[in-house]
């Protein structure tokens, strides 16, 4: 057995989460090889050629595995309280108040105190209503808008049209840069907490701070970060936040997105969608707008409920005594960098370009390695069942979900991109 293997099964016997992976449905954990294979120290044990039955699972941080719990939640809610209960499900059976109560089980996830999240929409709809309210809130004469350069596309997709309809510019600047680039002019500034692509994370703290320092309102992406790693929104003071569900949150495809406004802000904040479900008085159906007080100012129409609620029961694994975000990102860092380890023993020099930073407080829950030939190298990986993803142009992709992943699978999944990239 090499180094590696045996690394492997002394970490995932002291793994404190290891038990947590039954709480999903997931392929068998990937088994170190037998105690018999001959292997040297840093060689790679030959890894199957053909398709095995147990795939590597490191796409977390694009659809987060399926939690066991869902199908069952999901059939109950379509069953009873849709085929059941129908209309009166949504006073009975929560439905209307789901958005609320949803958005205070993420809060304590991402260090928010309750009332100041909504769950509802995609990232990129929360996007728009938070950005065109950041300008809105910001003192009055400000004309720009700063994007993350690095920035997952739909954000400065959106942040261009936000900029139009409120009069502004956008700049792009690094988020390392913007400090230095805000002014009397900036009015909002829309960055990623985690970078999509690199795996980079941001000084969320300190540019949250800058941002407040030149009065500008900042906005936060969280999608690559909330369920792998402290964010502390209320310590640090930031304004306005969204964020995915489907990735370390693992609520399903499409699941629905949530938006955070600070307590101190919610007065002040002015949704360019204000739909009836924000209103102080939706059933009254009056024709004047009058926004509800609280982060239910931050829903427009009718909630998704099947998703909503497929969402919140897969939240459930949070209550669990031995899940917390500061034991999940322990061991995001212990994965990170026994993947990093593994991939440097066992790839041949030169062959890819690690990106992810290797300091840890600058790193993500994932791992993306450069070299020409990603998209090719990708596609045969996945072949091998160790799945990842590639991102244009030449970016291989892995994410590591600490719930479900074993140290034997990044073993593993080393294991059979050394033998891709040979
Ligand atoms: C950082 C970031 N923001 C936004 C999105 C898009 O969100 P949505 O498609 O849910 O609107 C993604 C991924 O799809 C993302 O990675
Ligand atoms: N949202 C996605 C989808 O609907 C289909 C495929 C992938 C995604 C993703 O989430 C991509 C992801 N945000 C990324 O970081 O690349």
């Amino acid at each position: 057995m090499s180094d590696f293997t045996q690394r492997a099964r002394e970490l995932d016997a002291a793994d404190p989460l290891a038990a947590v992976r039954d709480a999903f449905v997931l392929d068998a954990a990937a088994t170190t090889p037998p105690a018999t294979t001959p292997a040297p120290a840093t060689t790679p044990a030959p890894a199957p050629a053909t398709t095995p039955a147990t795939a590597v699972y490191l796409d977390g941080n694009s659809l987060g595995a399926l939690p066991a719990n869902v199908p069952g939640r999901v059939e109950d809610v379509v069953r009873r309280q849709w085929g059941e209960l129908r209309i009166r499900s949504w006073t009975e059976s929560g439905w209307w108040t789901a958005p609320e109560r949803i958005g205070d089980v993420i809060a304590p996830l991402v260090g928010a105190a309750a009332g100041q999240i909504v769950v509802g929409d995609s990232t990129s709809v929360n996007v728009f209503k938070a950005l065109v309210a950041a300008v809105r809130m910001a003192p009055d004469g400000r004309d720009e808008i700063l994007v993350d350069a690095a920035t997952f596309p739909t954000d400065g997709y959106i942040a261009s049209s936000a900029a139009r309809m409120t009069g502004c510019r956008v700049r792009a600047v690094a988020p390392a840069d913007v400090p230095g680039a805000l002014g009397p002019r900036t009015a909002a500034v829309l960055l990623n907490h985690v970078d999509y692509r690199t795996g980079r994370l941001h000084d969320l703290p300190g540019l949250t701070a800058a941002v407040r320092a030149a009065g500008a309102v900042g906005v936060w992406d969280l999608c690559h970060s909330a369920g792998a790693l402290p964010v502390g929104l209320d310590e640090h003071g930031v304004d306005l936040a969204v964020g995915c569900t489907y990735k370390f949150l693992n609520g399903g495809p499409g699941s629905p997105a949530y938006l955070y406004v600070r307590r101190d802000r919610q007065a002040a904040f002015d949704s360019p969608l204000p739909g009836w479900n924000s209103h102080a008085e939706p059933f009254g159906m009056r024709p004047e707008y009058e926004a509800a007080d609280g982060a239910v100012r931050g829903r427009v129409g009718t909630p998704d409920i099947l998703s909503m609620l497929a969402l919140e029961a897969a939240l459930e694994v949070w209550d669990r005594p031995d899940v917390s975000v500061d034991a999940v990102r322990a061991k995001s860092l212990a994965l990170t960098d026994f993947f990093l380890e593994c991939v440097e023993a066992y790839v041949p020099d030169g062959r890819v370009e690690v990106m992810t930073p290797l300091a840890h407080g600058e790193r993500g829950s994932q791992v993306a390695l450069r070299c020409d030939d990603a998209g090719d190298v990708m596609a045969r990986l996945i072949a091998a069942g160790v799945v990842g993803d590639f991102r244009a142009p030449d970016v291989l992709r892995f994410g590591f979900t600490p719930l479900y992943l074993g140290f034997g699978d990044v073993e593993r999944a080393a294991r059979v991109l050394a033998r891709e990239l040979s």
